[in-house]
């Protein structure tokens, strides 16, 4: 029989970022609407809410808009409107400004504002308190419950006190079951009980495979003669060569700060590219060294983003609960945008839960949550967008990028293609060692550019260290074994935060080491491993980076 404690509510929602909060606070607001008092939690694994919030972030205000219209008033947000939008083309020394009039409307980033998406959910999650949510920051679900039919009914949190070793130490607590009508997963990109549900449930068997981007991020407070609070520049091309695409972001944001950092897609064939050390190199492009001529960096940390898009959003119900935000992946690529996306498909989700609970149903399909999205202006948006990671992909920086523009223009103006393009898994595009030349990056200078140690330490990441390691490997053979040979083992190269070391290969006995304490929960990990053999599970509670402002 199960020791752990349970706790009904109508809703349990996994994951405190935008997408979660959202929903936690339209079920009350519905709720209230109804005059009826329905009962919501939200599961957070950091900290706090927004430790482990990463993201830009330009962000379009429509769903807050629609959500809690008067959010201008005090959300730190409305700060910092963006003022300017710049398109940069790098070569190694140089520099093309795109002229705007080449884009579609949509990309200009009229109306955005810039700052920290951290923030905004400590700030969202603030509203949602006021109406009654319950937040718990440190409880990772790490275990999804069924009942005798198979439906979900719930998560439990994990164990705490348990010693690497699996035995219990002085501390033990078992986890908490939280029961609900309806759960919703709102882990952000590649949740890890996301993948279970979609596996138990087969909700990707009619979408595309979901693909991702790396993004490496830093926090720098710059000289206050070059801050210019609004300015937001995006860049591509250079540092990345026919082996990757990805692109850079610089934000002028509050306080003197800039937000940068570059997003590698995680489709790239030379198992020798670092998107991390992409990272450092972009920085000492001339026109961003430029603006952090005598700047200091303050904060580090990386996320996976889902690059996927329309054709990679998997069925949105399963009878018990719903995939929201990013966890669904209604990311639009072209605009790097997923906060107002994945807030309103909280919203909608809320919207047909509350409907459900009030009309005395549970633990169904919820089903009217897919048709709000169908008729939303989240698919309209994501639809127009639906071509351009494919035709990048396909066709490389420059000459995808024009045709993706061209049919970004022409479904802007209503005129649909009359093709969707398929996307094939990232863990599947390395090329073997031998085939490929390893890309020169430049040594860390301590002032521009960094190694991954010292950067990994202003994530103020922090995990227990006596616990099970939360990186699991199905076959501890393959890293060595397989992994080595065939991609001299690419997870060196490919985790931001320096985990994954082979040791011993000097004197022949190489070994794969797992510095689990260092992990940023970027998941890049799960992701690219070319076997699949890593799996990201839910470490204790509260452990990770602790972000201040990303
Ligand atoms: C580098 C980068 C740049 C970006 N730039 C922009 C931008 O400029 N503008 C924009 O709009 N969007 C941007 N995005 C995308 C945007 O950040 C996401 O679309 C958005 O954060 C998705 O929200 P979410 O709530 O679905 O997930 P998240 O924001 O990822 O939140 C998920 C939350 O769930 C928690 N969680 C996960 N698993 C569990 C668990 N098992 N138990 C308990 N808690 C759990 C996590 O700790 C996290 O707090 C960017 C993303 C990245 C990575
Ligand atoms: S171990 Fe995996 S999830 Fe953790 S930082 Fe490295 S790549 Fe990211």
């Amino acid at each position: 029989m199960s020791e752990r404690e349970s706790m009904p509510y109508d809703v349990v929602i996994v994951g405190a970022g935008p997408a979660g909060l959202s929903a936690a606070i339209r079920f009350k607001q519905v709720a209230a609407e109804k005059g009826a008092d329905l009962s919501v939690c939200v599961l957070e694994k950091g900290s706090e809410v927004g430790a482990h919030i990463l993201s830009g972030a330009v962000i379009d205000p429509r769903s807050l808009d629609e959500l809690l219209p008067d959010w201008r008033d005090d959300c730190p947000l409305a700060e910092v409107p963006v003022t300017e939008n710049l398109h940069w083309v790098l070569s190694p020394k140089k520099k093309v400004v795109l002229p705007h009039l080449w884009t579609p409307p949509f990309l200009h980033n009229k109306g955005t504002y810039t700052g920290s998406l951290g923030n905004l959910c400590r700030w969202l999650a603030g509203k949602a308190e006021e109406l009654g949510v319950e937040i718990f920051p440190g409880f990772a679900a790490a275990e999804i419950l069924f009942d005798e039919q198979g439906r979900v009914k719930g998560v439990a949190t994990g164990d705490m006190g348990v010693a690497r070793d699996g035995t219990h130490k002085g501390d033990y607590t078992p986890g908490l079951e939280l029961h609900a009508k309806y759960t919703f997963f709102a882990e952000g990109c590649r949740g890890h009980l996301t993948k279970e549900v979609i596996r138990t449930f087969d909700l990707a068997k009619d979408a595309q495979p979901q693909v991702y981007g790396l993004g490496v991020k830093e926090l720098w407070d710059i000289d206050p003669e070059l801050h210019k609070p609004g300015r937001v520049i995006h860049t591509q091309g250079w540092p990345l060569g026919d082996d990757a695409n990805g692109g850079g972001w610089l934000y002028h944001q509050a306080n003197g700060q800039v937000s940068l950092g570059f997003v590698t897609w995680l489709n790239y064939t030379n198992p020798y590219i670092s998107p991390f050390q992409e990272m450092q190199k972009w920085k000492t492009h001339p026109e961003i060294a430029a603006i952090l001529k005598g700047a200091k960096r303050v904060s580090y940390g990386a996320r996976a983003i889902s690059d996927g898009g329309l054709q990679s959003i998997p069925k949105l119900v399963f009878p018990g609960g719903a995939l929201i935000g990013d966890s669904a992946g209604f990311l639009n690529v072209p605009r790097i945008k997923g906060t107002h996306t994945a807030m309103k498909s909280g919203m909608m989700a809320a919207e047909a839960a509350a409907d459900a609970i009030l009309s005395q149903r549970e633990h169904d399909e919820l089903t009217a949550y897919p048709q709000a999205f169908d008729t939303s202006w989240v698919k309209k948006e994501l639809s127009i967008v639906r071509n351009v990671v494919p035709l990048v992909k396909k066709f490389g920086d420059f000459l995808g990028s024009g045709l993706a523009g061209i049919t970004m223009w022409a479904e802007h103006f209503g005129l649909r293609m009359p093709f969707t393009l398929k996307h094939h898994p990232d863990h599947e595009t390395l090329w073997r060692k031998d085939l490929v030349k390893p890309p020169v990056y430049p040594k860390p200078d301590g002032v521009l550019t960094f190694d991954r140690l010292s950067s990994v330490f202003l994530s103020n990441t922090n995990h227990e260290e006596d616990q099970p390691v939360h990186l699991t490997l199905k076959d501890p053979a393959i890293p060595v074994a397989y992994d080595l040979p065939m991609y001299d083992e690419p997870a060196q190269r490919y985790c931001p935060a320096g985990v994954y070391e082979i040791v011993g290969e000097e004197t022949g006995d190489p070994r794969f080491v797992i510095n689990a304490q260092n992990c940023v929960h970027c998941k890049t990990c799960d992701i690219k491993d070319p076997t699949q053999n890593i799996n990201w599970v839910v470490p204790e509670g509260g452990g990770g980076p602790n972000y201040p402002n990303m």
